[in-house]
C-alpha cells in the first residue's frame, strides 16, 4: 500500500470530513428548527387555550354578576310584593267590614220596605171602590188639562209664528223657507277606492224643527261639527207638496190685497226646485208643486170676489245663457218665433221686458195648459248629477188686474192699517208694557181689514189711538205674482259637462253669483246694488230690491255627496234673510 499521501489528499479528506460535519450540523439545525416550530405551535395552542379559558372565566364572572343583580331585583320585587299583599289584605278586611255593614243595612231597609208595602197594601185593601174611581177621575182630569196645555202651547207657537211673520213684513225682510228633500237613488254613487271618510250617500242635512236645519259636517280625523241654520219655515223629507204650499198660501191673499209677490226656488242641481215649483210626473194633485197650486188658489180667491172684478194674464220667460226668451211668443200662424227680449228700466225705476207676450187666462187649468205647452221649450240637459237638469231660469208671471170696488176698499183699509201698525211699531207697539197690558193684543186679519168705524182699539196702552185713515187713489191696480224656478248651481267637475253645456253651466253659475252679490249689497245697504250685472237680477230687480213680498224657497239635498253645495245654499238663504227691503207697498198702477 503506497505510503505517500500527499497534502492535497489530506486536505481533500479534511474537507470531506468537514463537509460531513457541516451536513450533520445542518441536519441538526433543521431538526431543531422543526422542533422549535412544533414548540411554537404548541405554545400558540396553549396560549389560545389560555385565552379561551380567560374569556370563559370573564363570562362566568359576568354571569355571576348578572345573577347577583337579578337576585337583588327579585329580592326587592318580592319585598314590594309582600308589602302590597299586606296592603291588599288590609283593604280586603276593610271592604269586608263595609260589606258586612252594607248587608246589615240592606237587610234593615228591605225589612222596612216590606213593612211599608204591607202597610200600603193594607191601606189599599181598606179603600172603598168609589175612592179608586175618584182617583181615576182625577187622573183623567189631569190628562185632559195636560192636553189643553199642549193645545195652548201649539196655539202659542202658531201665534208666535204669525207675529214673527208680521214683524218680517213690517221690517220688509225677505222670507226664506227651506226644504230638505228625501235621499234619492242618485245620491248613491260608487265610492272611489281612494276616498276615505263618510259615505257619500250618508244623510247629513236634517230638518230638526219647523224652523231649524242641522248640518253634520264630517271630515276624516276631525270631530263632527254641527252647523245650525234658522229660517222662517223648514220642511223635512216627509213633508208633502200640500204642507209646503200651506206655508206659502197667505202670500196669495196679499196678492189680491194689492201687493206684488215673488216666490223663487233656489238650490243646487237636483235638490228639488222644479219638484217644489212645478211638481213631479205623474202630475197627480198630490204631486203638484207651488205653481199649479198657486194658480188654483188664486182663481179660488177671485171666485169669492164680485164677477169680472179681476182679470188674469200669464207670461212665461226663461233666462238662458244670460238672454231673456219669451216662451209664449208666436207669429200669426201660432209658430214659435225668435223669442229674445230686452229688459228696460222705466222712468219710475222699475224693470220691464219689452214686447213680452201675455196670454189672458180665466182658470187654473188654462194657466197650466199655457205653461205645460211651453215647458218643453225650456232648455234641459242630462248631467252626471241629474238626468233632467234645467239649464235656464224659468219665470212664470201671473198679472192680476183688479177693478173691483171691494178690492179697492180692502186695499185702502190695508194700506191705512199697515201705516197705523208701522207708526205704532215705531212708538212701542211691541213694547212689553203694551203687551203686558193686553197680552192677546195682536191684529187679526179681520181687524186689519176692518173699516175704521168697526175697528175697536184693542190696545189699552197710553199711546194715542191711530189717526183717521188716509184715503188713497181709487184707480184700478195691477199686481204681479212671479214664480221663479232658478237653474241649479253646480260644480262643473261633479256634473261632468263639457262643450255647450259647460258654457250653460258657467252662465248659470255667473247669474246665481250675481244674485248673491245683489243680496250682499242690499244686506249691507251699499249705495250701489249691481242689479245690471246679469239679466236675471235685472229682470227680478223689483222683486228682490223693490217693494214686493219675496219668498225664497231654498231646496237642499240631504246627503254627504252634496254637502258643499247644500252649505252654499243655506249660506245664501241666511244672507237673503239679512236683507231689509223697502216695506211692501200696495200697487196703484192704473190699468192701461
Ligand atoms: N221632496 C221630494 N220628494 C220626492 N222626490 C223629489 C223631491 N225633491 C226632488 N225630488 C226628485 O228629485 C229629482 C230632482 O228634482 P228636481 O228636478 O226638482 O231638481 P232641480 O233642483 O230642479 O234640478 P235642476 O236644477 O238640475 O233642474 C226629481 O226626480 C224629483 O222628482
Amino acid at each position: 500500500m503506497p505510503l505517500f499521501i500527499n497534502r492535497d489528499q489530506i486536505f481533500a479528506h479534511q474537507v470531506h470530513l468537514l463537509e460531513h460535519k457541516l451536513r450533520s450540523k445542518e441536519e441538526r439545525i433543521l431538526e431543531l428548527e422543526t422542533e422549535n416550530a412544533i414548540l411554537h405551535l404548541r405554545l400558540a395552542e396553549c396560549l389560545g387555550k389560555l385565552r379561551r379559558e380567560k374569556e370563559e372565566e370573564t363570562k362566568a364572572q359576568k354571569n355571576h354578576q348578572n345573577q347577583k343583580n337579578s337576585q337583588k331585583i327579585t329580592q326587592s320585587a318580592l319585598a314590594k310584593l309582600l308589602s302590597e299583599v299586606q296592603a291588599v289584605k288590609q283593604d280586603l278586611s276593610e271592604v269586608f267590614g263595609v260589606y258586612v255593614n252594607f248587608a246589615t243595612e240592606l237587610q234593615e231597609k228591605s225589612k222596612e220596605l216590606q213593612e211599608k208595602v204591607e202597610h200600603a197594601s193594607s191601606v189599599l185593601k181598606g179603600h172603598r171602590g168609589d175612592d179608586v174611581q175618584s182617583l181615576q177621575d182625577h187622573v183623567a182630569a189631569l190628562e185632559c188639562s195636560l192636553e189643553e196645555e199642549k193645545q195652548k202651547c201649539r196655539e202659542e207657537r202658531q201665534r208666535r209664528r204669525e207675529l214673527h211673520n208680521t214683524l218680517v213684513e213690517l221690517r220688509g225682510n225677505i222670507r226664506v223657507h227651506c226644504r230638505v228633500r228625501p235621499v234619492l237613488h242618485f245620491d248613491h254613487v260608487q265610492p272611489s277606492t281612494l276616498t276615505t271618510g263618510p259615505a257619500l250617500s250618508e244623510e247629513v242635512v236634517y230638518a230638526v224643527s219647523d224652523d231649524t236645519v242641522l248640518v253634520n259636517c264630517m271630515k276624516t280625523g276631525i270631530p263632527v261639527q254641527n252647523k245650525m241654520f234658522e229660517f222662517e219655515r223648514v220642511h223635512g223629507p216627509e213633508d208633502s207638496q200640500d204642507a209646503v204650499f200651506e206655508e206659502v198660501k197667505p202670500l196669495l191673499t196679499s196678492l189680491l190685497d194689492g201687493y206684488n209677490v215673488c216666490i223663487m226656488a233656489y238650490g243646487q242641481t237636483g235638490s228639488g226646485k222644479t219638484h217644489t215649483m212645478m211638481g213631479s210626473q205623474p202630475m197627480k194633485e198630490a204631486q203638484q208643486g207651488i205653481i199649479p197650486k198657486a194658480a188654483a188658489e188664486l182663481f179660488r180667491l177671485i171666485s169669492e170676489k164680485p164677477a169680472e172684478s179681476h182679470t188674469v194674464e200669464v207670461s212665461v220667460m226663461e233666462v238662458y245663457n244670460n238672454e231673456v226668451f219669451d216662451l209664449l211668443a208666436r207669429d200669426e200662424d201660432r209658430n214659435s218665433v225668435d223669442q229674445r227680449r230686452d229688459i228696460i228700466t222705466t222712468s219710475t225705476g222699475t224693470s220691464q221686458v219689452t214686447a213680452l207676450t201675455y196670454e189672458p187666462v180665466s182658470s187654473a187649468s188654462e194657466v197650466m195648459q199655457v205653461i205645460s205647452g211651453v215647458l218643453k221649450l225650456r232648455a234641459r240637459c242630462p248631467t252626471l248629477v241629474h238626468t233632467d237638469s234645467s239649464r235656464s231660469h224659468l219665470i212664470v208671471t201671473l198679472t192680476i188686474s183688479s177693478n173691483s170696488p171691494n178690492a179697492l176698499a180692502l186695499a185702502r183699509r190695508l194700506q191705512s192699517a199697515k201705516k197705523d201698525m208701522q207708526r205704532s211699531t215705531q212708538r212701542e207697539w211691541w213694547s212689553p208694557r203694551c203687551r203686558r197690558a193686553n197680552p192677546s193684543a195682536r191684529l187679526s186679519s179681520d181687524e186689519l181689514f176692518a173699516s175704521p168705524a168697526s175697528s175697536p182699539c184693542h190696545s189699552p196702552c197710553h199711546s194715542p189711538c191711530p189717526s183717521p185713515r188716509p184715503s188713497i187713489s181709487q184707480a184700478p191696480f195691477k199686481t204681479k205674482l212671479q214664480l221663479v224656478d232658478l237653474a241649479g248651481s253646480e260644480c262643473v267637475g261633479m256634473s261632468g259637462v263639457s262643450g255647450a253645456a259647460l258654457w250653460e253651466t258657467s252662465c248659470i253659475n255667473r247669474s246665481l253669483s250675481a244674485l248673491s252679490d245683489v243680496l250682499g249689497a242690499l244686506a249691507e245697504q251699499r249705495p250701489h246694488v249691481p242689479y245690471r250685472n246679469s239679466k236675471l237680477t235685472h229682470l227680478l230687480q223689483d222683486a228682490i230690491g223693490g217693494d214686493a213680498k219675496l219668498l225664497v224657497m231654498l231646496c237642499v239635498s240631504p246627503t254627504q255627496r252634496f254637502i258643499t253645495e247644500s252649505l252654499q245654499s243655506l249660506g245664501f238663504g241666511t244672507r237673503a234673510r239679512q236683507v231689509q227691503k223697502e216695506m211692501p207697498k200696495r200697487k196703484k198702477t192704473p190699468l192701461k
